[in-house]
């Protein structure tokens, strides 16, 4: 990369840089991770490379503290602006991300800084931590993979997972998530025209892609939507008549309220959040789908009449998402979990009382954690004496080998591979009760 210096340009690369490390500072104070759109940045490869500064910054974060630790004596300044966003953003490019070039790393990172009042007089520190790194490549580059997920979730992944399982599960923390869609019908030729490969069920995947989502064949016509292939398991598992009145219970933005609708039931989709609710409608406006749709508190909605179906989604710790949101690892806190895990509870109760005899209830979340997912169908069944276990059985999903327990609770993690495709999938956790 080469830069240019007059009174009048900025040194080429640096106003992304500057627009990565304001996100990556948002993402490191507690956001989620929502990548730089057209908006943030108008060319599409700056925006590209800045995107890929971040990701690399997210998902080496282990490692990059790490490398902070035994680079920075006195540790992070206080009271320091930007400085840590630019340090994690510029050993990213550092050592990680050779091809975007050393230098260009360097001396972005001290003008990126030398523009920030708050940052300015840690330009010198900056040059020298950098230079340090750059120094050590080879052996940064080299740094063990268990750095990349934190104490708090390697210990309980060993324990629920296996070893082997961790160690796929850092490659697909580096991998990154492919793009799933779930398809509104299984026309080959628009599969084979979106460059995807069949998975499971109505899922496909793209490995690869040359343009915004919103640009890929279909997406104007409606006929497909984003959603992993492991989000997409539980909604097929309900196995009711098309007909049957069912509950989406934290809907937004939709993916399974619209299999629901494609399976040929009669939904109600509901969610706390009004401006999610309004991403459901104008998700499924897309598709032609129709739903009614509630703005409620799913743990104490209480309709006139009850349902043959309830799905509930419940917000969790969402762990299982870390492919695509390297940052959930690094924000949760064991208090968060537990946070969870009892909203859960008040979901499920209220669930059930939304539920006709004879109905199936569908419990989901997408998190690894065993407190959100096998530990709750324990206390629900144990609250709940009128509900029943109704096993999953391995032949409802097709090849995923061993993601179904021998009590037939379903569980998904990155390491598996939907389809025999490489990539593997979110984790998810599915429980199926019936009500007496
Ligand atoms: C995992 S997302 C749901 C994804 C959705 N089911 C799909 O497939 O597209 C969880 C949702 O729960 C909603 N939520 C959280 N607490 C809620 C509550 N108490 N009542 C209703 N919705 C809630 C959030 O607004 C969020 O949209």
């Amino acid at each position: 990369m080469s830069e240019r210096f007059d009174c009048k340009k900025e040194p080429a690369g640096l106003a992304l840089r500057l627009t990565a490390a304001t996100r990556l500072r948002s993402v490191l104070a507690g956001d989620n991770f929502v990548a730089l759109d057209a908006s943030d940045i108008a060319d599409s490869r700056d925006r590209a490379t800045a995107n890929r500064l971040i990701t690399t910054a997210l998902r080496r974060h282990g490692q990059i503290s790490f490398i902070i630790h035994a680079l920075l004596e006195k540790g992070m300044p206080g009271k320091s602006g930007s400085f840590e966003a630019v340090l994690r953003l510029s050993l990213a490019q550092l050592i990680f991300l050779p091809d975007l070039g050393a230098h260009s790393a360097v001396f972005l990172a001290v003008e990126a800084l030398k523009r920030d009042k708050k940052a300015q007089h840690l330009s010198g520190l900056m040059n020298a931590v950098l230079r340090r790194a750059q120094a050590n490549s080879a052996k940064y580059w080299s740094l063990a993979d268990d750095l990349l997920i934190p104490d708090t979730f390697g210990d309980t992944w060993v324990d629920a997972y296996g070893e082997d399982a961790i160690s796929s599960f850092t490659d697909a923390l580096i991998a990154g998530a492919p793009l799933d869609l779930t398809l509104r019908d299984n026309d080959p030729d628009l599969i084979a025209a979106l460059g995807a490969m069949p998975l499971m069920g109505d899922s496909v995947r793209i490995e690869t892609r040359d343009r915004p989502v919103e640009a890929l064949p279909g997406y104007a016509e409606g006929r497909w939507w984003v959603q992993d292939a492991a989000s997409a398991l539980p909604a097929r598992l309900l196995g009711l008549e098309a007909g049957a009145r069912v509950l989406d219970l934290c809907a937004a933005p939709g993916g399974k309220t619209a299999q629901l609708i494609k399976s040929g039931y009669a939904v109600t989709a509901l969610d706390s959040d009004a401006k999610r609710m309004d991403r459901l409608k104008t998700n499924l406006d897309r598709l032609g789908y129709q739903a009614e749709t509630v703005t409620a508190d799913a743990a104490t909605f209480a309709p006139d009449q009850g349902f043959d179906g309830v799905l509930l989604d419940a917000p969790c710790s969402a762990t299982g998402t870390f492919r695509r949101h390297p940052e959930v690892i690094w924000h949760r806190m064991a208090s968060d979990i537990a946070g969870r895990v009892s909203i859960q509870r008040a979901l499920l109760i209220n669930a059930f009382r939304c539920l006709n005899r004879g109905g199936v209830l569908l419990y989901c979340v997408c998190s690894l954690e065993p407190e959100e997912g096998e530990a709750q169908v324990d206390w629900a069944l144990e609250q709940l004496p009128d509900l029943k276990l109704l096993p999953i059985r391995p032949d409802e999903i097709g090849d995923l080998a061993g993601a179904v327990s021998t009590k037939g609770l379903l569980r998904t993690h990155p390491g598996l591979a939907p389809g025999g495709q490489e990539g593997g999938m979110d984790g998810f956790f599915v429980a199926r009760f019936g009500r007496h």
